[in-house]
């Protein structure tokens, strides 16, 4: 017989009886000094003005973007029109839903089963299902499972679908009670951030603004032709010592993100590390309070015919002064409508045509759901992870690399498994 769900579980009555969530502190400059770190730029959006008057504010801001989103893909955005407090809640409850017993998160998980090796033809799995991926999920290499445990939820733009009696009924008990709240921080994610930065992107991309914004639009209840995407809270236990040593203290394996934007929330632990687009080199990302961190997916990337820059990044163990505290991270993964077709045909960009950004005829023509599907597929399976260094294999999908290890142009050089079979 299925468990009953969780009214098992303690469950306090009222925000004020949740156990606080304790950010680690800042480090000092000269701590930080020791590592290479990079400052990401900061879009501030109190900069951002709409309507005719505020097209020159507009473009200046679109500007700026343009030299991060085509460099590096990875920025920092302030003055979101988010408040700090509403944040600090969130973390909260985020951490007190992350912290219910094992037994009970068992009967929540986002794949049907607790190892990546599970069918998925009948789950999105662990990355992408609504609900708990389990610590251990992912196999890393040399035997090695992953130490960290995420919360996802989806269907957060249908109010009759993510408040529906159901839907309630299928959340941890604990969480029940913030639903709106966790759903408002997301709806001003994809409702004013993300149609803010995609406004700037038809900017930079020479069309007129609303486009990019347009693969975004949610019908309400009609979750196949609505953008969207979902959000997740994500925590990282401290991993096994011996562990941690056999991959490199990586805590998360280097990867790009299949998706357009994705918005994390800034937090003070140095572990979250960008490799350099072209040189390779991996850098830590500086903490910037108060500020989302965004990176580009490669959903994006393909948009735009690789103008944008869908990074390789991943997350490291912290320095000494820092491992006692929890990380803990809030993201929105935004998703266009599952049908729109990843290649920069779809968007015929001035600017891209110009710069001979065209589709590469190697490119299959794929949509949205494809690709996303089949790269999700790959992510922790140890058929491309056990490899001596930190660098899965490379497996080319529908003429493209699933992770930008390499440059477009090196793929010659480097092995690649071509055909591969998701
Ligand atoms: O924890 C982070 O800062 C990044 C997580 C991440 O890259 C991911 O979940 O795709
Ligand atoms: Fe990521």
């Amino acid at each position: 017989m299925a468990p009953v769900p969780s009214e098992l579980s303690y469950v306090p009555a009222s925000y004020e009886e949740l156990s606080p969530f304790h950010e680690a502190p800042v480090l000092d400059q000269s701590t930080i000094d020791k590592y290479p770190v990079v400052h990401l730029d900061a879009i501030d959006l109190s900069q951002y003005v709409e309507g005719p008057e505020g097209l020159p504010a507009r473009q200046k801001l679109a500007a700026q973007l343009e030299e991060s989103i085509s460099t590096s893909g990875f920025f920092n955005l302030i003055n979101t029109g988010y408040d700090a407090d509403k944040i600090e809640r969130l973390k909260t409850i985020a951490i007190n839903l992350l912290n219910i017993p094992q037994e009970e998160k068992m009967q929540y998980l986002a794949g049907a089963i607790t190892s990546d090796d599970e069918d998925r033809t009948k789950s999105l799995g662990g990355e992408r299902g609504a609900g708990f991926k389990p610590r251990g999920y992912w196999s890393f290499a040399k035997g090695v499972r992953d130490a960290i445990e995420h919360y996802n939820f989806r269907n957060l733009l249908h109010d009759d679908i993510f408040l529906s009696p159901e839907a309630i009924s299928k959340l941890p008990a604990i969480v029940r009670p913030y639903v709106t709240e966790i759903q408002a921080y997301y709806q001003h994610l994809h409702y004013d951030v993300l149609k803010k930065i995609s406004a700037l992107s038809d900017i930079i991309l020479e069309l007129p603004e609303g486009t990019l914004y347009e693969m975004f639009e949610v019908k309400q209840n009609d979750l196949q032709n609505s953008g969207g995407g979902f959000g997740r809270f994500m925590r990282y236990h401290k991993m096994d010592p011996e562990d941690e040593a056999k991959v490199q203290k990586n805590w998360l394996r280097g990867h790009s993100d299949s998706t357009t934007f994705t918005m994390i929330t800034s937090q003070p632990i140095l572990s979250l590390q960008i490799r350099d687009y072209d040189t390779g080199e991996w850098k830590f990302v500086a903490h910037r309070p108060n500020s989302l961190v965004v990176n580009i997916g490669d959903a994006l990337e393909f948009l735009t015919g690789s103008y944008f820059k869908s990074s390789i990044h991943r997350v490291v163990a912290p320095p000494e002064e820092q491992k006692d505290y929890t990380r803990l991270v809030l993201i929105y993964f935004q998703q266009p409508k599952a049908g729109t077709i990843v290649d920069p045909e779809t968007l015929n960009s001035p600017k891209l045509n110009r710069l001979g950004l065209t589709k590469p005829a190697e490119w299959e023509k794929i949509d949205f759901f494809t690709w996303d599907d089949s790269k999700g597929r790959l992510y922790g399976q140890k058929a491309v992870n056990d490899t001596d260094g930190d660098e899965p294999l490379s497996v080319l999908l529908y003429g493209r690399l699933h992770e930008r290890w390499h440059q477009r142009d090196k793929q010659e050089e480097v092995g690649v498994i071509r055909d591969y079979q998701v």
